[in-house]
Parts: structure tokens; sequence; C-alpha cells
């Protein structure tokens, strides 16, 4: 199901893979997966494609020129620019080097490829793949600035050059500020899917991923625990409704936040919870409760004081702010047995407090955590470029810390568990960088806890389809520009009743 393997988990299995192959199969199998990768993305007619080709010094390079080669005998007009400082420094990438040479492809320089002024149907990048070391700089960052202007489709071999494999982020000296790397359209990447295409940076250079196995045998492929987000991993929770049930039959959800002033961030909290199939909701204030929510009469607005937190889920966080009284209530709700999911301020304070923490990590109850990089920045004692730097290893750390299913939100969200599993989100869009959504995930994903999901299945499918309604509004043309976190709210209520309804005969 969708694993995602490290470059250390590729080589290794690259090297016990190549040990029962000749030499330079994997490369040749590479290049015609490539091959047939460009093909799908040219005209029919390959005899007037015109393709440039980036081919680097090492093994990424290599599987370049085999693809020229390819592509050059099925008649598409193939340019070249081979970018090895030295020459190719081992037999196969010679042998790829002859086989290039040997086709219709022409080398250029990038001075000479008229990179600017012509035409191309499609770039392959094939600079660097799993062994790029350091930033791009000199004529190669002027090369992949060159590509980047173009408006033609481009598909990256393995890895975009320039993005970490692994983290997502684009290799730059001071942490991927002043990084560049290629923007494809398209990857294909070989062996196994890989973090950084749909995390951090990934999901912006990567473009649409496609994995070419290189028919290696799946006794290779060592169990992995790290994946994508997947329906299949929860779609056993899809149930539809029993007819003979009742409001306390799909649980109660407490929302605990609204210090003076932010009561909105509550009440998105709240509206979530309910649409999203929690039997009742209760909207309790840090300070001045709301008498009514009008907008959602269906909600129980209350002082958060004096309320039995053993009675409900809870959702803490939204516009709790920073006070005395905020730190109390957090301790009262860790100190409670309901099913715990902390957000926003609440994880400030969590930050601050290292009491809170230690009485955290000792909760049987369930408890998720849902960051963005800065709050888990906080959480880490550390910066964000650091989170951003790591968002699996930051995910596994606060998991495997709080005892807690770990959702660090941003571009490819992360959920992790306390025992190193860990998943990166597919859904979801630029559309979701906006106010309040925070607050909607926490409300959906304490309605899901409340109708008995199970925190890690509660978490991913939370995550999925609040990122599935953006992703369905944009598609609508909501957005993403100016799409709200209220409009999320009756999206996500159609998205899970269309999953109930699949999943569920
Ligand atoms: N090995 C196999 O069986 C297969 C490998 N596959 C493809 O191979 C690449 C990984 O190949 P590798 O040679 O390890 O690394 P790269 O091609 O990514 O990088 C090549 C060299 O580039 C130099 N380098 C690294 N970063 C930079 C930079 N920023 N600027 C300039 N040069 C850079 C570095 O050499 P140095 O000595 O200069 O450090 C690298 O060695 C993998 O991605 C696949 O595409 C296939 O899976 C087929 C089977
Ligand atoms: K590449």
């Amino acid at each position: 199901m969708n694993p995602l393997y490290s470059v250390t988990e590729i080589r290794a299995i690259e090297q016990a893979a190549a040990a029962s192959l000749p030499a330079g199969a994997l490369m040749q199998r590479a290049g015609q997966a490539s091959a047939n990768a460009a093909l799908d993305l040219l005209p029919i007619a390959t005899a007037h494609a015109k393709v440039l080709v980036l081919a680097g010094p090492g093994d990424n390079g290599g599987d370049a020129l085999e693809a020229a080669a390819h592509l050059s005998h099925a008649g598409a007009q193939v340019t070249i620019i081979y970018y090895a400082p030295q020459a190719a420094s081992s037999l196969e990438r010679a042998n790829a080097l002859e086989r290039a040479r040997m086709s219709d492809a022409r080398f250029r320089s990038a001075a000479d490829a008229e990179i600017g002024s012509t035409e191309w149907n499609l770039v392959i990048d094939g600079l660097f793949g799993i062994g790029l070391k350091r930033p791009l700089a000199g004529d190669v960052r002027e090369l992949v600035l060159a590509i980047n202007a173009l408006r033609c489709q481009v598909l990256a071999l393995d890895v975009p050059s320039g993005l970490d494999a692994d983290t997502g982020a684009v290799v730059g000296a001071a942490g991927g500020a002043d990084g560049v790397a290629v923007h494809a359209s398209h990857t294909v990447t070989f062996i196994g899917d890989k973090p950084g295409l749909h995390t951090c940076d990934g999901r912006d250079y990567a473009g649409l991923v496609e994995v070419a196995r290189l028919e290696i045998d799946a006794s290779h492929f060592a169990p992995v625990q790290l994946h994508l987000n997947d329906v299949k991993f929860f779609s056993r929770h899809l149930r539809a409704r029993r007819q003979n049930s009742h409001k306390g039959s799909y649980g109660d959800v407490a929302v605990i936040g609204g210090a003076r002033g932010m009561s909105g961030a509550p009440l998105l909290a709240a509206r979530a919870a309910l649409n999203s199939g929690a039997g009742r909701v209760y909207a309790l204030f840090a300070e001045d409760p709301l008498p009514c929510d009008s907008g959602q009469p269906e909600l129980m607005c209350r002082a958060a004081d004096g309320f039995d937190l053993n009675r409900a889920t809870l959702v803490i966080g939204p516009g709790l702010g920073a006070s005395d009284h905020a730190t109390a209530l957090l301790t009262r709700a860790i100190a409670c047995d309901s099913a715990l999911l902390a957000d926003a301020d609440a994880l400030n304070l969590l930050a601050a407090d290292p009491g809170l923490q230690s009485a955290l990590a000792k909760r049987h109850a369930a408890v998720v955590l849902t960051p963005h990089p800065r709050e888990a920045a906080r959480l880490l004692g550390v910066g964000s470029g650091a989170v951003q730097a790591d968002r699996v290893g930051a995910a596994r750390s606060l998991a495997a810390r709080f005892q807690a299913c770990v959702v660090l939100k941003g571009s490819g969200t992360v959920i992790a568990a306390p025992n190193g599993d860990a998943v990166v989100n597919t859904t979801g869009n630029p559309a979701l960088a906006t106010a309040g959504t925070g607050d909607v995930l926490a409300g959906l994903c304490g309605s899901l806890l409340a109708q008995g999901w199970p925190q890690w299945e509660a978490a991913l499918a939370a995550v999925w389809l609040h990122g599935m309604a953006a992703d369905v509004l944009v598609t609508d043309g909501a957005g993403p520009i100016g799409l709200t976190a209220s409009e999320l709210i009756p999206a996500i209520r159609v998205a899970l009743n269309r999953m109930v309804q699949h999943h569920s005969h």
C-alpha cells in the first residue's frame, strides 16, 4: 500500500537487486522506463517532437542518456546537454553515453542548445537524483533557472534535480532559502516512491509522480513504516448508520477555547464536529460564553468552567488564549479520561510547560496533536526551518515524546504514530492556507474520535477528508484564492457521506 522509501532504503534495494543482474541492467531498465514515461507526454507523431535531455555526471545522467537514445530511435528530435565535468566514471555510464552517441540525438552545450528560443515538447531532467549532495551552483544552477523559465512539460527522472528525496526540501545553502530545483510537471521515480516527492516543497516540484519498479523482485523490498495516505488505511471504519440508532450513538464532542474576542475558532471547530456526524457538540468558552451560535443553533454553548470534561471527546485549543485560566483548563483536560485532541493555543501552552508535557505523555486515553510547523518547532525547541527540513522526522519525534498521534500540517501533511509509523497525506491544496481551516480539521478529527474511530485512523481520515474537501471546492472554482474555512465544513460532510456510501456495502 503506497510505501515510501528513504534514499538509504532505495540504495539497499538497488544493491541487492543489482547483485543478481548483469552490470548496467538497472540503468537500462530505468532508461527504458524514462523513455516510456516521456512518450506518454509527447504528441503521437514523435517525429516532430523536440525533446531536450539534461544528463548529469552520475547514474541519474546515465538513465537520461539511455532514455535519449530510445527517444531518438522512436523518431523524436533529441538534444542532449551533458553536464559532466569529468568523463563518465563507470562502465554503465560510458555504455549509456555510447548508446546516446550512436543515436541521432545531438549533443549541445547549454549555450548552443537554444534553450529559450526552441519550442520544446518536453524537457527531461536527468541531472541529479538521489545522489544530490549540495545546492545546485554555478552553470548547473543557471541551466536549471533557464529550464524553469520554459513553459513546456518537464519530466524529472527519479527526483527533480535540486530536491532532497527524503525531506522534500529544496537543497540550499541557507536551509533552502537560496536553493534552486527543477520545477517538474511529472516525475518518474525508480524502484520505489520517495517521501520528498510528496511533502514540504515536493508537491510543488515533482508534479505528477509515477513509480517505475524496474522489475525488481518484491523479495528485495523490506517492509517500511512510511506510506502515502490512502482510504484503504481507514475504510473499515466507514460504516453506514444503523436504523436503530440515536444521537448518543454518535458521541459527544466538547470544544474548549474561546478566550475573550476569540469565539470564532471554537465555533468553527464545533460546527465541523457537528457536521461530521457527532451526536452532540458543546462549545465551551474560557471567557464570555456565547448564549448560542445563531449560525448553528444545534451547538450547546457553555462556560468551560463547571463542565464535566469526562463526558465528551475533547478538542482543546481553538482561540483558547494563553492565560492562567487557559492553562488550568488544559491541565483539567489532560487529567481527565476522555479522548483528547490538542490544537493551536493548547500546543503553545504545552510547549511552555514541562509538567503538562509529562502528564500528557502518561495519558491512557487517545491523544491527537495537530501542530502546524511553528507550533511543532516550539514543542521540539527548534526553529521552524528545522521542522520543515525534516517533516517526517519532526512528526515522529513528537509522536514518540508525547505517546500521541501527531498531525504535522502543511503541504503533504505528515501523520505519525508513537511506534514510528508515519503517513504523508496526498490531498489538499493552497486553498487551506487561510484562517480557521486548522480549527475545522481539529473539530473533524474530534468528531471521528467521538464516533468511535481509533486515534490513528481518525487522524488519517480527517486529514484526507479535509484536503479532499478543499480539492473538490477548488475544482468547482471556489478557490484556491478566497476559499473560507466555513465553506470547507459542508464539503467535508459531502465527502464523508460519499465515502461511506462507496465503502460500506
Ligand atoms: N545505481 C543503480 O543501480 C541505479 C541508479 N539509478 C539512478 O541513479 C541515481 C543515483 O545515481 P548517483 O550516481 O548515485 O547520483 P546522482 O546521479 O544523483 O548524482 C551524480 C553525482 O553528481 C554529483 N553531485 C551531487 N550534487 C551535486 C551538485 N549540487 N552539483 C554538482 N554535482 C553534484 C555527485 O558527485 P560529486 O563527487 O561531485 O559529489 C554525484 O555523485 C538515481 O537517482 C537514479 O536516477 C536508477 O534507479 C537506475 C538504477
Ligand atoms: K533528476
